[in-house]
């Protein structure tokens, strides 16, 4: 492009230096001028429109809103086949954490869709249990049919970098499901369940856990709370291994607030029927979090009747602390926006 503009402006120069008459520079001009601000408008339209198509392109799956689907009322009466013939298989797509970042209520919220079979534990395969080895897992392994997606949940596998390439060995086109969440909350939140499940004997503030002496001077950066909300650092290793069009990422936030526009986009990539819709949630009792309803189950309780072991009470922590945490996250934040494309507005 620049090339020609130059050859372009270096012609005229030598057409009006060889005849010398200032009528052909004035014709020289126009029409050199005008060919030069065509192909400088030119030039801005189509790199403009290039660079908006790329950004459509790089657009997170997780953002994506998705309108080619309706939800699909006669699903239920259709897959509850007893012929369709099943047989245990590895899992097609894991949730892999973060720890206390909704991990528990996506799987129980997908577990209604008739296309969906989860592993029906956490198998700690691949962080604690590999040397059990693969026919121990696959005797771990729910039947299910051909059209199903198999479900592994083990929230612990995020933060461990070796997990990757084992579950890439395994199955390659494995895809990953993520919940992430304001580090700060997550923090506070795995501090209330280890505070809960201390069982009422005392238990450390969590300004001793978070801070070198417990004195607001240094933050314990190795502390398990706030290293697990590192989330760029930890997920770099997984990038290693899986594109990111395999990785859908969902914010714990939104499954609290929008938990169908969650699942609606979760069904698109996990490339299932779009079955779960607004019509199966409902608040649970206490108002805080949405329950799904299993119209296959209708005794089903709000999330199996777990949600009180995930749910609890956090405790209030002092604001000094919380901007010493704000600091401290804040660029770990940013690094992860930047490899996700997602925006998560918490710091
Ligand atoms: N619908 C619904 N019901 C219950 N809880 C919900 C829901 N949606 C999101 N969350 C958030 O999930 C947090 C617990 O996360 P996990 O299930 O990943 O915890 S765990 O790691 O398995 O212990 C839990 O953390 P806490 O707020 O600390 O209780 C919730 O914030």
């Amino acid at each position: 492009m620049f090339r020609i503009i130059v050859i372009l402006i270096v012609r005229g120069i030598n057409n009006v230096w060889k005849r010398g008459k200032y009528a052909e520079l004035n014709r020289n001009c126009l029409c050199y001028g005008s060919i030069l601000l065509a192909l400088i408008y030119y030039n801005c339209v189509i790199r403009a429109a290039i660079n908006s198509a790329r950004r459509v392109l790089s657009e997170p799956v997780a953002e994506l809103e998705d309108l080619r689907f309706e939800p699909d009322t006669s699903v239920v009466e259709y897959f509850l086949d007893p012929d369709e013939p099943t047989k245990p298989r590895l899992p097609d797509a894991y949730i892999i954490g973060v720890r206390k970042c909704g991990t528990l209520a996506v799987a129980d919220f997908l577990g209604v869709h008739p296309d969906i079979v989860l592993v029906d534990k956490e198998l700690h395969y691949f962080d604690n249990l590999f040397s059990n080895g693969i026919d121990w897992y696959k005797s771990n392994m729910p039947a299910a049919a051909d059209y199903q997606v198999v479900v592994e949940r083990c929230p612990s596998y995020f933060t461990n970098a070796a997990v990757p390439e084992k579950i890439f060995k395994t199955n390659p086109d494995a895809k990953i499901i993520l919940g992430v969440r304001d580090p700060i909350q997550r923090s506070i939140s795995e501090y209330a369940q280890m505070e809960k499940e201390a069982n009422g004997k005392f238990f450390k503030p969590y300004r001793e856990f978070a801070f070198i002496q417990g004195n607001m001077g240094r933050l314990n950066e190795n502390w398990t709370a706030l290293q697990d909300g590192l989330y760029a650092k930890h997920l770099q290793p997984w990038l290693r291994y899986f594109p990111r069009r395999q990785l859908f990422i969902f914010k714990a936030e939104d499954l609290v607030a929008e938990p169908a526009k969650v699942l609606k986009r979760l069904q698109v990539f996990l490339q299932i029927r779009f079955y779960v819709s607004a019509a199966h949630f409902k608040a649970n009792g206490t108002g805080a979090f949405p329950c799904i309803v299993d119209p296959a189950d209708t005794e089903r309780e709000c999330l199996n009747g777990t949600l009180r072991a995930t749910s609890v009470q956090h405790p209030r922590i002092e604001w000094g602390i919380i901007h010493n945490l704000k600091i401290f996250f804040r660029q770990h934040v940013n690094d992860f926006h930047n490899i996700t494309g997602i925006r998560f507005g918490w710091i």
